[in-house]
Parts: C-alpha cells; sequence; structure tokens
C-alpha cells in the first residue's frame, strides 16, 4: 500500500515519480481538497484518516521536479453491488450512471439476481472469499477514487467490505444501504443491521436510505412526515456517517419529491417536482452511484448530491415513455438515446455519399425577398427533388432558427432526406438535426464530432488538399469545395474555379460536393469535371433567389441526372 507518510519513488509508465506526503504537497500549494483544477488530480489526504493515503505524483525531469499535468487522473468509482440481469438497478444501474456521469467505474459484484420488471425471481450469494478477492484486485491496483456500495448480502461481506477498505482506504465511500428492492423483494435481512450500524455506516462519508431503509435502521420508525425524515437524519447520523440523505421519495401526500440531507450542523431540504412514470426501478441505485461520480471528480458532498438529484430527475423525465417489460416497475435510461431511437419511425438513415446530389442550401435573405417561410422553402425543395437540406440562416435568432428547424426536420424525415444545420452545431444538437456544415473559421471539425457523437453527418468547407486532408482526419462525412464560381451570396469568398475543384477532389478521401455560383446553366460542366468523388451541387441563389423553388430544383434535378455523374 502506498503511504503518504514517506517519500518514496514510484514507476508509472516507465517514468519516475515522487510520492509526496500531505505536507510536502501543501507547502507546493497543493489543497487538502480532493481535485484541484488545472493541478494534478491525485489525492492528498490528512494522515491517520481511513480515507486514501494519497499523493501527488510528480515527474522527476533531469534533476528537476516537474508536475505532470499530462497524467491527470480519471475520476473512478468502484461499486460493490449486486448484479440485476434486468439492468434497471445493481452493478448495471451504477455503471450506467457512472457513464453517464463521466467516471470511469469498476466494479465487484456480490450476488447474482434473476429480476426483471415483475420482480426479484431468485438471488445467489457470491462467496465471501470471492468478493474479498475482486476487492483486492481492483483496489491494489486502479486508484479508486470513491466505492459505493449497494446490495450487500450478508453479514461476512459487509464485514469484508470493512477490512478492506481499512486496508486499501479510498477519498470516500457512498452506502446505498439496500435492504428490499423496489418490487418489494427482501434484498439483505435483518441479520445485517448491526454490521450495518456498527462497522460500516461509521465509515460512510454519506448513507442514502430511503423511507423504508431509513426506519428499518431505526429499529422500526414511523417515518410520515419531513419532520420525521429529519428526525431520522439526525439519528442517523449518531451512528457515525459523515452525511445522511434520507430520501422521501415513498413520502404520502407529497406532489414533490423531498429529500433531507444532513451534514451534522445543517439541514438542506432537497424538494423538486414529483416525476410521474413507471420506469423508477434502480433509481437509488442510479442516484448513489451519480453522487459517487460527483464526489469523484471533487464536488463537495452538497454539490454532489444537488446534481446528482438533478441527473436522475433528468434520466427519469425523459424515460417517461420508455417501455420496457412488462411489470408494474421498468428501468430508466441513464445516457437519454434510447427514446428518439425506439419511437421515432422516421429516423435518421446512415450517411449516404450519393445524397449530396442536389444539395439545396437555405438563405433566409432571400426566403424573405420572396415573402416565403423557411418550412415553405425546404417542402418545395424537396418535392422538386433536393437530395439533402442544409439550413444557413445567418441572421435568425436562435429562438426562431430552432422552431424552423425542427419543423423543417419533420418534413425532411417524412421525405427521408437528411438536414443539416449551418454552423450553429448548438442549434443541431438542440432540434437533433442529422448533422452540421463547418467552414474553416467555424467550430472544428474534431469538436463538432466530439459533442455530436458518431453517427451524425459533418461536412466542412474545404479550398485546398490540406484542409480535405485535416477534414477526413477530424472525422468529416464529406466536404464542400468552393466557391468553384463566383457568387453573391458569399461575401469576400475565393473562388477556386473548375480546376481548384478538381485538385481538391482528387486529393481528398471523402466524398465532395461543389459549390459556389452554380446553378442550371453550369451544373453539367462542373459534373464533368469527373472524378469519382465528387457527388453532386450544392446551390443556395439557383434555388431560393427565384420565384418558384420547386420548378427551379426540379430543372437543376434533371440537368443532373442528363449529366449521369454522381448519382451513384
Ligand atoms: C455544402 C457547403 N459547402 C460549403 C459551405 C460554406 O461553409 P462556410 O465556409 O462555413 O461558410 P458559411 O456557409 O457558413 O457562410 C456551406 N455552407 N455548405
Ligand atoms: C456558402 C458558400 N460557400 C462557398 S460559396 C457559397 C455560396 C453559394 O451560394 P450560391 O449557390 O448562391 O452561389
Ligand atoms: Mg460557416
Amino acid at each position: 500500500m502506498a503511504s503518504a507518510t514517506f517519500l518514496s519513488t514510484l514507476s508509472l509508465a516507465n517514468k519516475n515519480y515522487l510520492l509526496l506526503t500531505p505536507t510536502h504537497a501543501c507547502a507546493k500549494g497543493y489543497t487538502n481538497n480532493f481535485r484541484v483544477s488545472n493541478l494534478p488530480s491525485i489525492v492528498v489526504r490528512k494522515e491517520g484518516s481511513v480515507r486514501s493515503q494519497g499523493f501527488v505524483a510528480m515527474q522527476e525531469k533531469g534533476g528537476s521536479t516537474l508536475s505532470d499535468d499530462s497524467r491527470t487522473k480519471t475520476p473512478h468509482v468502484l461499486t460493490v453491488a449486486g448484479s440485476d440481469s434486468g439492468a434497471g438497478a445493481g452493478i448495471q444501474a451504477d455503471l450506467k450512471a457512472c457513464a453517464a456521469r463521466g467516471v470511469y467505474c469498476s466494479t465487484v459484484i456480490t450476488a447474482l439476481t434473476a429480476q426483471n420488471t415483475v420482480g426479484v425471481q431468485g438471488a445467489s450469494n457470491v462467496p465471501e472469499d470471492f468478493v474479498a478477492q475482486q476487492l483486492k484486485s481492483v483496489l491494489s491496483d486502479m486508484q479508486v477514487d470513491v466505492v459505493k456500495t449497494g446490495m450487500l448480502p450478508s453479514v461476512g461481506i459487509v464485514k469484508t467490505l470493512c477490512r478492506t477498505l481499512r486496508e486499501y482506504p479510498v477519498h470516500a465511500l457512498v452506502v446505498d444501504p439496500v435492504m428490499v428492492s423496489t418490487s418489494g423483494d427482501v434484498l439483505a435481512g435483518p441479520s445485517i443491521l448491526s454490521t450495518f450500524r456498527e462497522e460500516l455506516l461509521p465509515m460512510a462519508d454519506i448513507i442514502t436510505p430511503n423511507l423504508k431503509e431509513a426506519s428499518a435502521l431505526l429499529n422500526g420508525m414511523q417515518l410520515e412526515t419531513v419532520d420525521d425524515m429529519r428526525s431520522a437524519a439526525r439519528l442517523l447520523h449518531n451512528m457515525g456517517p459523515k452525511n445522511v440523505l434520507v430520501k422521501g421519495g415513498d413520502l404520502p401526500d407529497s406532489s414533490d419529491a423531498v429529500d433531507i440531507l444532513y451534514n451534522g450542523h445543517n439541514f438542506y431540504e432537497l424538494r423538486s417536482p414529483r416525476i410521474r412514470t413507471r420506469n423508477t426501478h434502480g433509481t437509488g441505485c442510479s442516484l448513489a452511484s451519480s453522487i459517487a461520480a460527483e464526489v469523484a471528480k471533487g464536488y463537495p458532498m452538497l454539490s454532489a448530491v444537488k446534481v446528482a438529484k438533478r441527473f436522475v430527475e433528468t434520466a427519469l423525465d425523459y424515460s417517461k415513455e420508455i417501455v420496457i417489460g412488462n411489470g408494474p416497475q421498468g428501468p430508466f435510461d441513464h445516457l437519454l438515446r434510447l427514446k428518439s431511437h425506439s419511437q421515432d419511425c422516421h429516423r435518421q438513415q446512415p450517411f449516404d455519399p450519393s445524397d449530396l446530389f442536389l444539395y439545396a442550401v437555405t438563405d433566409s435573405r432571400m426566403n424573405k425577398r420572396w415573402g416565403r417561410s423557411i418550412v415553405d422553402a425546404v417542402k418545395a425543395a424537396i418535392d422538386g427533388g433536393a437530395t439533402i437540406i442544409q439550413l444557413r440562416e445567418k441572421d435568425a435568432e436562435t429562438k426562431d432558427f430552432l422552431e424552423s428547424a425542427k419543423a423543417c426536420l419533420r418534413i425532411c424525415r417524412l421525405h427521408g432526406v437528411p438536414l443539416l444545420i449551418n454552423d450553429r452545431v448548438d442549434v443541431a444538437i438542440a432540434c437533433d438535426a442529422d448533422g452540421v456544415h463547418v467552414g474553416q473559421s467555424d467550430m472544428p471539425a474534431c469538436v463538432a464530432r466530439t459533442l455530436l457523437g458518431p453517427e451524425k453527418i459533418i461536412g466542412v468547407s474545404c479550398k485546398t488538399p490540406e484542409q480535405a486532408e485535416q477534414a477526413w482526419v477530424d472525422g468529416a462525412d464529406y466536404i464542400g469545395c468552393g466557391g468553384v464560381y463566383p457568387t453573391n451570396t458569399k461575401e469576400n469568398n475565393i473562388t477556386v474555379g473548375l480546376n481548384g475543384l478538381k485538385t481538391v477532389c482528387m486529393a481528398s478521401k471523402l466524398p465532395v460536393v461543389a459549390i459556389g455560383g452554380i446553378g442550371v446553366s453550369n451544373a453539367r460542366a462542373v459534373m464533368e469535371i469527373r472524378t469519382p468523388n465528387l457527388k453532386g451541387v450544392a446551390v443556395v441563389s439557383a434555388l431560393f433567389d427565384r420565384e418558384c423553388v420547386q420548378t427551379e430544383t426540379r430543372k437543376l434535378h434533371e440537368v443532373l441526372l442528363g449529366s449521369n455523374i454522381g448519382s451513384t
């Protein structure tokens, strides 16, 4: 075990590190807080604590000692809990909650349960010595910040955990004293209560009982009001945990969800509107894991609890209509992804380069000039044969842009035409558009990719082979090359001509759409440069600065079909 009480060297990734005692670290300007922004986030703790005797890792370089910011530690939660085969609660919920909250999560499994949305059909405890082995494997190697406990089904397992935590201290311990599943099945019997009270609770930084669990820990005390919850929190605090969160989800006659947090000095009443949903299985596990995640990131307990509670409420609200299983209590979606995928019958198709064939790019000024809404413009372009739409609304207020984008998206989805947003990655995310188009001075494509995820379509404007190469490296799906011809639509835009287009097409590993001054009269000439990855033309004024968008789109469509290039 690394000790903070002496100075030593440690080899990490073939580099030598100095282990600093808390005294050294504080003298260097590190605080006793767990994580300080911009500083290496390895724990510095007071000596004598049962917590982590952590250290600040300092890289030795050429005799001088430099702080190694490049090795910022990943926040790490270890969950010690039971497996839920239905994956709504237990280990599986903990993993999802930690993933959603952006921390690493390792697992020690204490029991296997056969479980679904109806209830718990069976449970089998993992032997104590194998729980001990799992704990040792993770804690001896993986720099765990916070241990979170869930189902601890035997006195022996609780004792094993407490013993191992004394041997391998961590920064914080979050105890969810799971005793009864949400379906009412008993997961830890009364014999465990005294071991909880005497051994586990005194080690905890926070415990998170619901009303039934708080009552069981307090020998059956009646808990029916918020005042009762406060009394329970105080009594539980006397058992040794630093903080107590009594969850009032089961409180009768309350339209709000009220939880009481008590830290021995102050009571905090955390109140939020109750979310009416069937899908609450695993709420307790997820809340405790989320608290653990925020503590692992370095938040103080009150902030951690508030953020965790808000996260779970958001996920519950998002998951209200999800249908999984036939029982009374369904799981919810921690990653806020399942609803749009499962319920949207017009979901996005994977990107197909042939969609670039007739690429219609809207322009708010032109539509205004011709007295049509952006939605009408998009409808007309699709009716005329546009194969992809980009909303390029440079003057729109964000709120109006978002509303229009949502309306356009409904139309596009109905017709199976992808809808991209120009420049505004935020708007694309907010309306769940199919992707974005960004230029060289917009948000870098690699950042947009991180924000949008792997499935969305990203296009990048490129005038040179180098830019085309970078777009590919950044994870773009296509490039827009131009202006091929002079244009009034974009000010100060350099024209690359057909030669520039050809050069970029030949260098590009990505499909290309040509843009700039293109219309019925010259589209054929553009396509005739005959490079296989030129898939189509992107057009603004030749479609939208005209009286009838549908007619102009149809004419261009015919020209492109006539050129017989790029459509496959
Ligand atoms: C398909 C397509 N290609 C290029 C552009 C131009 O994007 P950008 O360079 O960011 O300029 P603005 O359109 O934002 O003025 C485009 N929009 N679409
Ligand atoms: C946005 C853009 N990027 C390069 S040229 C251009 C304008 C294209 O508009 P138009 O089709 O009216 O020439
Ligand atoms: Mg742009």
